[in-house]
This record gives structure tokens, sequence and C-alpha cells, in this order.
């Protein structure tokens, strides 16, 4: 078992990690997740003793790493599959590996084969492809056999046999009785692969739980209800009558209705009354990514803003509007960067900066008037479709719920 109690990490006056306490139990794979910069390799870092606490203290079955018997083969980490030394074979970078540790070079090969790089295991692992580093940096973990093991985003890089194959490996490893401790970003893949989560903001802890009742604490069920696409005026029918009756409606995409608030018995007794025909009423729980979503949303430190591609568009005439983009074309009338063969400058060079300075700069052309980003972040998303009146248009999830205990209610930014 890996426990964390009050584990603190400031770089200066960055602190990365704050007053973290958690449990990662043998037999189940816990899910490590967070936003970018929340403090998980950090983390992964203090556990395997390369970094040291500032405050708190992690250890692994009562030990701290660096005082544990034989740590190599009681513990095995992936932290990053490119700490490989590029000049030597996959073999070779194993075999020294093994003899650091005391183990048999027959164990070498056996890994080699779990993670499917004998045929290149002469290759120096400078020429292997972001997945075999990964693959080569999964069997320096499985290599001493242990006990307890931490992978930092294993399945980067890999195709979609690789990601099917670390799933089944991560389960099969927790399946033995194994304590696997892994970080992802990528929700579906952690929706099938964990049992548990560990959840972290901003080097805070936001969530210690299954991710069954993750989802449920961190989502509400709804219905998902259809009405016949021909005919428009019976979806704002009903979505008046569910409104009326206390519901939520809000519309999707595709132009079904995600009703809150009302049970699914409730909403065909309302349909029926309206005299509304439905062509699907389904219940729908949300997925383990919009429940991270809505819990991670405050504290999330890098969000992009929209392109808005300011002075890179022609101006256009008053009124007229501009064009469709063409697949495969981009937008028409949009300049792109004229190819450097041709004598044009790859971007907008400064004064003086070597090039053909009387070649005239195409992003120094009048440029319209695009609208100024709004203060502050602008979601990465497109705006939603307009919703028609009584529908109401998607909002904002709700602020993330009071975390347990072990956490301050709202993240707050300690640095
Ligand atoms: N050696 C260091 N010196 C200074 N700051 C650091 C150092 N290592 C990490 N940090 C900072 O600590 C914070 C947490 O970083 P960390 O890499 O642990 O986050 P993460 O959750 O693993 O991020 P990601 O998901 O992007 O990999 C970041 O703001 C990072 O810039």
């Amino acid at each position: 078992m890996i426990e964390a109690v009050g584990l603190t990490k400031r770089y200066g006056d960055k602190t990365a990690v704050y007053n973290l306490s958690f449990q990662v139990r043998p037999g189940s794979v816990t899910g490590f997740l967070g936003p970018n910069g929340s403090g998980k390799s950090t983390t992964m870092r203090m556990i395997l003793g390369l970094d040291n606490p500032t405050a708190g203290h992690v250890t692994i079955g009562g030990y701290p790493y660096r005082k544990l018997p034989n740590a190599p083969r009681q513990v095995g980490a992936l932290l990053d599959a490119k700490a490989v030394h590029g000049g030597r074979a996959a073999r070779n970078h194993l075999l020294s590996l093994a003899q650091l540790s005391g183990i048999p070079a027959r164990r070498v090969d056996e890994v080699l084969g779990v993670v499917g790089l004998q045929d290149v295991a002469r290759r120096r692992s400078k020429g292997f492809s972001l997945g075999m580093g990964q693959r080569l940096g999964i069997a320096a973990a499985l290599l001493g056999d242990p006990q307890v093991l931490l992978f930092d985003e294993p399945v980067n890089g890999l195709d979609p046999e690789g990601i099917l194959w670390v799933r089944n490996l991560m389960k099969s490893l927790a399946a033995e009785g194994r304590t696997v401790f892994v970080s992802s970003h990528l929700m579906s893949e952690m929706a099938l692969t964990a049992d548990h989560l560990i959840v972290i903001g901003r080097g805070q802890l936001l969530a210690d739980m299954s991710v069954k009742d993750f989802i449920a604490a961190n989502s509400a069920g709804f219905a998902r209800v259809r009405t016949p696409d021909t005919e428009p005026q019976l979806r704002e029918k009903l979505a008046g009558a569910l409104t009326e009756a206390g519901g939520h409606v809000l519309p999707e995409q595709d132009g079904a209705l995600r009703v809150t608030g009302l049970p699914l018995p409730r909403i065909s007794d309302i349909a029926h009354g309206t005299d509304v025909r439905l062509w699907e009423l389904s219940p729908h729980q949300a997925s383990l990514e919009e429940a991270y979503m809505r819990m991670t949303q405050g504290a999330v430190d890098y969000r992009s803003t929209t392109d808005q591609k300011e002075g890179l568009q022609q101006q256009l005439p008053p009124g007229a509007q501009p064009p469709m983009p063409v697949p495969g074309q981009g937008q028409p009338g949009w300049y792109a960067p004229p190819p450097p063969q041709q004598g044009g400058q790859p971007f907008a060079a400064p004064q003086g900066y070597g090039g053909a300075p009387e070649t005239p700069n195409p992003y120094a052309q009048a440029a319209p008037q695009a609208p100024q980003p709004a203060p502050g972040h602008a979601p990465a998303q497109p705006a939603p479709p307009a919703a028609q009146s009584p529908v109401q248009p998607p909002v904002a999830p709700a602020a993330p719920p009071a975390p347990p205990t072990t956490a301050p209610t709202e993240p707050k930014d300690v640095r």
C-alpha cells in the first residue's frame, strides 16, 4: 500500500502539492487524475524518493522509498518513457537495470516478450517511436516483478491495440493483488481501467473514491427525449410542458432534449398528455469525463482562448458574410503563410530580420475589426447552438461539490 500523509512540495514560491493525504490499496487499479500542472508527477516523484517533500511524508508498505529493502524488487515505475540512454539497445538498457538490482538476465527477455518488443530488443531506443518507448518503460517497471507499480501516463503514444493491452495489463496486475497507481488524462480509458480514483487540483485532494461513486457524486442522471425531427413545434411544445412541470430542459446538439428533475414515467405521461409523440425516451448517466470536468473546472490552470485570427482575415466589404470553409481547403479568403520557397516569409518577421524586406508582408494588410476576446478566459468550445424558447441554452455545470473533509471546500490556490 502507498500512503501519503500531509504531503506538501514547494519549489521556491511555487506550491506544487499541498497537504495531500491518501492511500493506494492493493488489489485494484487506482487512477490518479488532475488537470495539467496539478501536481501528479510531483506526487509520484515524492512517492519514489526522487523529490523530498517540503512537509508530510509518503510511504510504501510502511517505508519511505529510500528505506525500502531492495526497492527495485518491490516497486516498479514508469515516469518518463524518454528517460532512457538512447544509444543503448533496448535489451541492454533493461540488462543494466537488472544488473543494478540483482535481477537475472533471463527476466529481461521475459519482460521484452510481455511488452512485445522482443523483435526490436537489439535496436537502439533512440530510434523508437513514442509507443515503443512507452513499452520499454513498462518493461523496466515490470522487471523486478514488483508488488507496487506506478505509471505516469502509460498509454501516451500507444495505438489502440497498445491501449487495450495496457488496460488489460493494469487490470491483471491488480487482480494478482498488486498495488497499481496510474495517472492519465484519458477519461474514457480511466473509466474502463480504474476501480478507484484519486483526483487532485492545484496540488490538493479533490476526491478519493470509487469510479462509480465519483460519477454518481459529480453528475446528475438525465433523460434524453427525442421528438419527431420533422415536427420541430412538437419539441417546443414538449419542452414547455416539461419546464412547467418542474423539469430542467437543455437542447442537445442532435436536436434531442436533455431533461433533469423529472422521472422517466412522468416525462412519458407529460408527452402523452400534450399529445407529443416520442422517438426516444432513455435514461442516461454522465460519463467519467463529464463528472471529472465538472469537479475540476475550478482547478484548471491552463485554458485555451478562442483563436480570433486577428490580422489574418481579408477585409470583407460592408455587409458581406465570410465564406463557408471548404473541406480540406480551409476557409476561402483567409491568407495562408506563403511557402518560403516562393520568396515569402513563413511568418511575420520583425523589421530588419533577414529575408527580403521588399517582399510585402501579407499580414500587414488591413485586418477587419474582429471581435475582441472577452477579458479573462474564453471557452475553447464554440458557442452552443442558439436555443429557442422555452428550451434553456446549455449552462456551465454547477460549481464542484464540496470536496471530502480532507480538502478545503474550494480548491484554494496556495501559491
Ligand atoms: N522542478 C520543478 N521546479 C519548479 N516547479 C516545478 C518543478 N516540477 C514541477 N513544478 C511545478 O509544479 C506544478 C505541478 O507540476 P506537475 O508536473 O507535478 O503537474 P502534473 O499534474 O504532473 O502536470 P501534467 O498533467 O501536465 O503532467 C507545475 O506548476 C509545475 O510547473
